[in-house]
């Protein structure tokens, strides 16, 4: 039998958890907790992604802001933004949704942000905490902060003995979630485009994690039988079966295949994308708790 791990509610459950923590800062020290989502121009999937993050935030009970800037934007007027939500007391968290339009420099804006600030953990600050296993005073990246989440829930919290393989190395996910399972002390592969025969390095993997881009890649014969896949891809594809004009989202793994093999598995949609969103909330919960003085709980 092979389990399908409910992203949604694993979701609820951290957001629970901030609400209650929420709250109770608030009570204890006057601090409204406060975030600031910062979306430039108008990508269709990324407007969607941002209000799925204000709709949560508010639910968490947070000051939620968004500020929605014309594609056409310059760098200067996006770093002055930026630099004021950095000086503001009220906000503790900033998030600048990417991709960023093509004139932009996106990793100057990302610079730009205060670490303690930055709740996507993309500060080279965080990053190099995460590096050094330093988890305790940054900030770590949502999505493999949620992949985490589920690793956990299946395996514990130490996966000595275990071989982990990441496809992907992006510094938005593959990067630090190796780093992560890493601290976990698993195993840990880092695979990419370069990499020779690649269904033999991921069929190794008790803990397969695959963000790529590519629609289905991940086939059955990729995974080790009784493997915990956790398919962290958002594409989305056409679904002329729906009507014309129809598209729907699908992972990096090929779901229905690769579910046969694998012993637990993260749908798409319903699996990590929603967790991500939960992050980012915990993430915003742990930097206003520091910012007050708190010690922020562990979600
Ligand atoms: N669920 C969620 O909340 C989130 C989902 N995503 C999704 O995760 C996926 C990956 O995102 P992200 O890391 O930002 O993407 P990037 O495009 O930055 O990175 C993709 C990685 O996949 C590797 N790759 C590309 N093609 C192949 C291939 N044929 N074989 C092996 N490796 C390959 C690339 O290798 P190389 O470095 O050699 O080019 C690269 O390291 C996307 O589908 C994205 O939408 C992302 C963030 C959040
Ligand atoms: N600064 C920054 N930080 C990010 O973390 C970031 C970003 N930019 N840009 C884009 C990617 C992508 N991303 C997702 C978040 C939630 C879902 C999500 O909730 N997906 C739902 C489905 C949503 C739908 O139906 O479209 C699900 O998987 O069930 C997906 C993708 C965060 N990203």
């Amino acid at each position: 039998m092979t389990t399908v791990i409910d992203g949604k509610q694993v979701a609820a459950s951290v957001i629970d958890a901030v609400k209650t923590a929420t709250a109770a800062l608030e009570k204890n020290t006057g601090v409204k907790t406060g975030l600031a989502v910062v979306i430039v121009g108008d990508d269709p999937a990324s407007h969607t992604y941002v209000g799925a993050k204000g709709r949560m935030a508010k639910e968490c009970g947070f000051n939620s802001i968004q500020h929605t800037l014309p594609a056409e934007t310059t760098q200067a007027e996006l770093a002055k933004l930026v630099a004021t939500l950095n000086e503001d007391a009220s906000i503790h968290g900033i998030l600048v949704q990417l991709p960023l339009p093509k004139h932009l420099n996106a990793e100057a804006i990302i610079q730009s942000i205060r670490p303690d600030k930055d709740v996507d953990g993309l500060h080279v600050v965080n990053a190099g905490k995460l590096a050094t296993g330093d988890l305790a005073t940054g900030l770590i990246s949502c999505t493999p902060a949620g992949a985490m989440l589920v690793v956990r829930r299946v395996h514990g919290e130490d996966l000595s003995g275990l071989n982990a393989v990441v496809i992907g190395r992006s510094n938005l996910f593959g990067k630090p979630m190796a780093q992560l399972l890493l601290h976990a002390n698993a195993t840990v592969t880092t695979a990419h485009s370069r990499t020779k025969d690649l269904a033999t390095v991921a069929r190794n993997a008790d803990i397969l994690v695959a963000a790529v881009g590519r629609p289905e890649m991940v086939k059955a014969d990729w995974v080790k039988p009784g493997a915990t896949v956790i398919d962290v891809g958002i594409n989305r594809i056409a679904a002329p079966e729906r009507g014309e004009g129809k598209s729907r989202l699908v992972g990096d793994v090929a779901f229905a295949e690769a579910g046969e093999v694998a012993a637990v598995i993260t749908p798409v949609p319903g699996g990590v994308g929603p967790m991500t969103i939960a992050m980012l909330m915990a993430n915003t919960s742990i930097a206003a708790h520091r910012a007050a003085g708190q010690t922020p709980p562990k979600f």
